[in-house]
């Protein structure tokens, strides 16, 4: 009997048991992790700040000494940088500027605007306050933000740009992250036409190479671009056996459906195994992954909105997995109203192309035209899928969908 086609969540589910993140440390400059990925936790050697100190321009004092008939004479500044180490006799205070050491025994920083410039009893400048202050108010902690030896990234969490100015916050020139993905590229079939090549009639263009990398870009891999290989059993061979010797990754598109020059299957039996060959959504069906000794190997489907949709839907999480990255929730649906009719045959999840957006009365979506796997517009054009289970029969304008924001790789 045929064995049933394995659904998005199962294909995904078999692929994250059989891959392992890559081995391997390096150490990088900060200015040079972004996007990388932490190998080891991260715990901070000091606290921060490294001090209590001021968060407003204005007069450090003690709290209790306030009162509006008892002026606190200025007997010095504290700057940021600069700090007033002298001891501040009762009934004084400091002038201070955002950020600078609080001096000791004084509790409290009163903004520069609520207070009056007034002279002592022996006509030196002082201050009254408009109001009384809190005790500690204006005024940041040491170790508010981060305390030594407190954990700040565990391993496996791929750093943003703003995880870089926390690192640099906490003194790290350096950090030891995964290395990257070596991920080899290749488009197969006689059809294909270099972009800027004159194109002769009944040929393409080779889109599926050019959108495949720029996702990849966003993932932050190495990418190996193998080219543009004809349906020629033995050139594809001498691709697959580069990508075995230098990548981790090899992603073909085309060459994995029934037609008569499919050779992908064949090549990856001799070389390697396949693990499966068809998954339950539409576009994408005709999606393979695979093993090559030590290079894992994923085979998206020639139609080009397919290629794209399994690219992230399916090997994006496996790529994450492989470059080390925590183990990410399922991406966020929501629901939202749709303007249009939404055609559907049963059988396969279907991921529609749409536009989503929020009016007064909460999301609305609609698709753009054609929903044609080929037709690369019906992505270029959306925001979102819209995702249609296995046993939907299609979708009455009005009715809440469910829909997927697209992830970073499409945005
Ligand atoms: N009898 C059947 N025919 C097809 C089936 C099926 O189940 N039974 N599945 C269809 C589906 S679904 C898809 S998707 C395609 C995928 O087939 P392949 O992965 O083998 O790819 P090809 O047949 O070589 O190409 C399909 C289509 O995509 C164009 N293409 C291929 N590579 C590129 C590229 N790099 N850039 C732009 N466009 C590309 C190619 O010219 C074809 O038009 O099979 C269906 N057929
Ligand atoms: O994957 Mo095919 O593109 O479902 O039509």
């Amino acid at each position: 009997m045929k064995k049933p086609m394995l659904s998005a969540g199962q294909a995904i589910q078999t692929m994250l048991e059989q891959v392992d993140a890559k081995a391997g440390v390096e150490s990088v400059a900060l200015a040079q992790a972004l996007d990388r990925v932490l190998s080891e936790a991260v715990f901070s050697a000091i606290d921060v700040p490294g001090y209590d100190n001021a968060a407003m321009d204005g007069y450090a004092l003690r709290a209790a000494e306030v009162s509006p008939d008892a002026p606190l004479t200025i007997v010095g500044a504290a700057l940021a940088g600069h700090a007033f180490s002298e001891k501040v006799p009762a009934g004084a205070c400091v002038r201070i500027t955002t950020g600078a050491v609080l001096p000791a025994d004084l509790d409290t920083v009163v903004m520069q605007e609520l207070v009056s410039q007034v002279a002592d009893r022996n006509s030196l400048p002082a201050i009254t306050c408009q109001l009384i202050p809190d005790v500690g108010e204006h005024v940041r902690k040491a170790g508010e933000d981060i305390c030594s030896g407190q954990l700040v990234f565990a391993a496996g969490h791929k750093l943003r740009p703003a995880d870089i100015g926390l690192l640099a916050s906490l003194g790290f020139a350096t950090v030891k992250v995964k290395p990257r993905l070596k991920v080899a590229v290749l488009s197969s079939g006689d059809e294909l036409i270099a972009p800027g090549d004159e194109l002769p009639a009944g040929k393409i263009y080779d889109s599926n190479r050019y959108v495949i990398k720029a996702m990849l870009q966003r993932l932050d891999v190495d990418i190996i671009d193998l080219g543009l290989v004809p349906d020629d059993p033995k050139l594809l061979e001498n691709a697959f056996q580069h990508a075995m010797a230098e990548a981790d990754v090899l992603i073909t598109s085309a060459g994995v459906s029934v037609g008569d020059a499919d050779y992908t299957r064949q090549i990856l039996n001799k070389l390697g195994q396949i693990d499966f060959w068809q998954v339950a959504i539409k576009p994408g069906k005709p999606f393979a992954f695979g093993k090559l000794k030590q290079c894992y190997f994923f085979g998206l489907p020639g139609n080009p909105v397919a290629a794209v949709v399994t690219l992230e839907q399916l090997v994006q999480p496996v790529l994450r997995k492989l470059a080390g990255e925590l183990t990410a929730s399922a991406p966020s649906t929501l629901q939202a109203q749709t303007l249009v009719d939404l055609k559907k045959q049963s059988g396969r999840q279907d991921f529609q192309r749409g536009w989503f957006w929020q009016d007064d009365t909460g999301l609305k979506v609609k698709t753009l035209g054609a929903q044609c796997s080929g037709m690369l517009s019906s992505i270029a054009n959306a925001n979102c899928y819209i995702v249609l289970a296995a046993d939907n029969a299609g979708v009455q304008s009005g009715d809440t969908v469910t829909i997927l924001p697209f992830s970073a790789l499409l945005r």
